[in-house]
């Protein structure tokens, strides 16, 4: 039952909270309802941010600035179009949402297909909102009976309209806290429901690992450029809210001070809970309501930052993150079975099946060639003009001494390092210059050396994103990454979050999701790691059945386990192909050990 209410507390607390304001909005004395609707468009704007920044993983800066434009655009639509109309409402809040979303989506263009680091790209979004502060007192523009831009602002503004022609009345306070209390709950609720939604799952994903995200094939930056829109429509309505509430607007909307309060509100609230920033508003806003009218008025500013100092310092994950920590003590902890899982052991018969069938839904195995492909970072040259064509069959590994060049050369046939010469084909399509996402839909599928999984999904939902990447049905997703599941023997540890699986196990995991995505070419980069002696050897069985179905190419510093794929064996040094064959044979070459010992000769 509380497992239950956990799961749901974020429907069940916030219909009660919007039921209990609308009904004390009629016991409000109207100054009161005047103000305190004002907290809730903030914890509106503030949801916009938890998308982009609690969900999506970005702290932007110009929640503000799609706040301000939604408030001017849905104004000079209201204030042309009221006169004839009557209800502002059904004007302004389309039209904010509408251009909130449009200008996020430039700018977020921008900011995520540019590959900016985290740093540059907050920067960059709060520039842009300075910049909209200082054109809009700057410039004046005139649109009808609106006029946009100046210290004056934009003042005729009309309020919070409702019915149509002769029927339409301007709200009194009381009734416009109920229709925003109304419009910021249907949000918040659709918010909710798309960010438990598959498009909300892939979110979580790209904020978790973005290249984890794109290396089972879908395209982030897209996937980052809608989250961003969504949330710009979000800040525009709660922009045009606010321009209807307050008639009045100027350029201080795009101001340092407007643009910093907003992620205040979302960590004292909690970050990435949607609720938070609707608590986090409030609770600001009263207090510095109280604090200003009372007898501490002198001192509000220095009050409010030192309660919203301690508060951040103390609640790491704000009010309602700390809550929700809290109560979840009292639950059966999900993860107890991580704790009680055995050595992982292959079943051998359904990896068979999993395979035929993705033979037969993706297609017969692919070659990946490279031609003189060349990679340099600085003096070094990890990839020298290295040219092969890896088949299906036998497994292919490849060998040397700590920095051969193993890992480049597996990326720069990824995409994940771009290489300044050569061609990089997957079965004889050029891909030399394809995103990652692409190469992977192309049916490359890849494991990088470290483990990568979302650690805060469980192994079920880890698979089934990877699953739900290639198939694109939800339901088939769910059959695929069940079946890979049972293959690993994991089902006891389906619910356990990925993060809390131990080293050995997460490489199994990672192994199982390449394996969802049905793939025709199968790089894996030291996937023994961390393994168990047992392990390895079903690692050893897993790669081998592999090959038969696949081209496989692994990365291995564990001879003995090279030994047991019975592959083709290729020794890089210095980034060049510098011996091939069968392991026994290259065991005892003299010049592959004077390179692993690093006798004079071959270094
Ligand atoms: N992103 C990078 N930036 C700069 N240098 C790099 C980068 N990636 C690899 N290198 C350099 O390229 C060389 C080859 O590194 P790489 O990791 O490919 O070797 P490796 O054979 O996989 O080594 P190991 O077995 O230790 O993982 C090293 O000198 C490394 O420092």
């Amino acid at each position: 039952m509380s497992q239950k209410l956990f799961n749901s507390a974020g429907l069940v607390f916030p219909a009660l909270a919007t039921l209990i304001a609308l009904a004390v909005s009629g016991l409000l004395n109207p100054y009161l309802a005047f103000v305190a609707t004002s907290w809730i468009i903030a914890g509106l704007l503030g949801l916009s941010l938890d998308v982009v920044w609690g969900r999506g993983g970005f702290l932007g800066l110009a929640q503000t600035a799609f706040y301000g434009l939604g408030g001017y655009f849905g104004s000079v639509i209201a204030i042309n179009l009221a006169p004839s109309l009557g209800n502002t409402l059904i004007l302004a809040l389309p039209a904010g949402a509408l251009f909130g979303a449009v200008v996020a989506a430039l700018l977020g263009y921008i900011i995520f297909y540019a590959r900016m680091g985290a740093l540059q790209s907050t920067i960059l979004s709060y520039t842009f909102t300075l910049l909209l502060w200082s054109v809009t007192q700057t410039y004046r523009l005139v649109v009808g009976d609106a006029v946009i831009g100046g210290d004056n602002g934009l003042s005729n503004i009309p309020g919070i309209v409702i019915g149509f022609g002769s029927e339409a009345s301007k709200l009194k306070p009381n009734a416009a806290f109920v229709v925003v209390v109304i419009v910021a709950a249907a949000l918040y609720f659709l918010t909710r429901f798309l960010m438990k939604s598959t498009f909300g799952r892939i979110v979580d994903c790209v904020r978790i690992d973005p290249e984890k995200t794109e290396l089972l094939g879908y395209d982030v930056r897209k996937i980052q450029v809608l989250n961003f829109s969504y949330a710009g429509a979000i800040a525009g309505v709660a922009g045009a809210l606010f321009a209807l509430w307050a008639n009045y607007l100027n350029p201080s909307i795009f101001s340092v001070q407007e643009a910093l309060l907003i992620p205040i509100y979302v960590l004292v609230g909690g970050l990435g809970t949607l609720a938070g920033p609707f608590l986090g508003a409030l609770l600001i806003g009263s207090l510095s309501f109280w604090l200003g009218s009372g007898s501490a008025g002198g001192q509000t500013t220095l009050i409010l930052g030192a309660v919203l100092i301690l508060l951040v310092l103390y609640l790491h994950n704000g009010i309602l993150g700390a809550l929700g920590d809290l109560w979840k003590r009292f639950l059966p902890d999900p993860n107890d079975a991580a704790r009680h899982a055995g050595a992982v052991q292959i079943d051998e018969a359904v990896l068979g099946q999993i395979l035929e069938d993705a033979a037969i839904e993706a297609g017969p195995a692919k070659d990946l060639q490279t031609r003189d492909a060349f990679k340099r970072f600085g003096g070094v040259i990890p990839v020298n003009n290295v040219t092969r064509t890896f088949t299906p069959g036998r497994p292919y590994s490849l060998i040397g001494p700590n920095g051969a060049g193993k890992s480049s050369y597996l990326k720069t046939c990824v995409g994940l390092y771009q290489p300044e010469g050569g061609t990089v084909s997957i079965g004889g399509q050029n891909v030399t210059r394809a995103p990652i996402f692409e190469r992977v839909r192309n049916g490359m599928g890849v494991k990088n050396q470290k483990p990568q999984v979302f650690g805060d999904l469980s192994v079920r939902d880890n698979l089934w994103v990877a699953a739900y990447a290639r198939t694109k049905t939800p339901q088939k997703a769910v059959d695929v990454s069940d079946k890979i599941l049972r293959m690993l023997g994991m089902e006891e540890q389906a619910e356990v979050q990925a993060g809390a699986l131990s080293h050995g196990q997460q490489q199994w995991l990672d192994i199982g999701m390449v394996l969802c995505l049905a793939p025709r070419v199968v790089l894996l980069d030291e996937p023994a790691a961390g393994m168990t002696t047992q392990e390895t050897r079903e690692l050893s069985a897993l790669v081998r059945i592999l090959a038969r179905h696949t081209t496989v190419v692994v990365v291995e510093h564990d001879m003995e386990f090279v030994r047991t794929l019975q592959g083709h064996v290729t020794v890089l040094h210095q980034g060049e192909v510098f011996a091939e064959g069968d392991i026994e044979t290259l065991r005892a070459d003299d010049r592959v050990l004077d390179i692993y010992l690093g006798r004079r000769a071959h270094v």
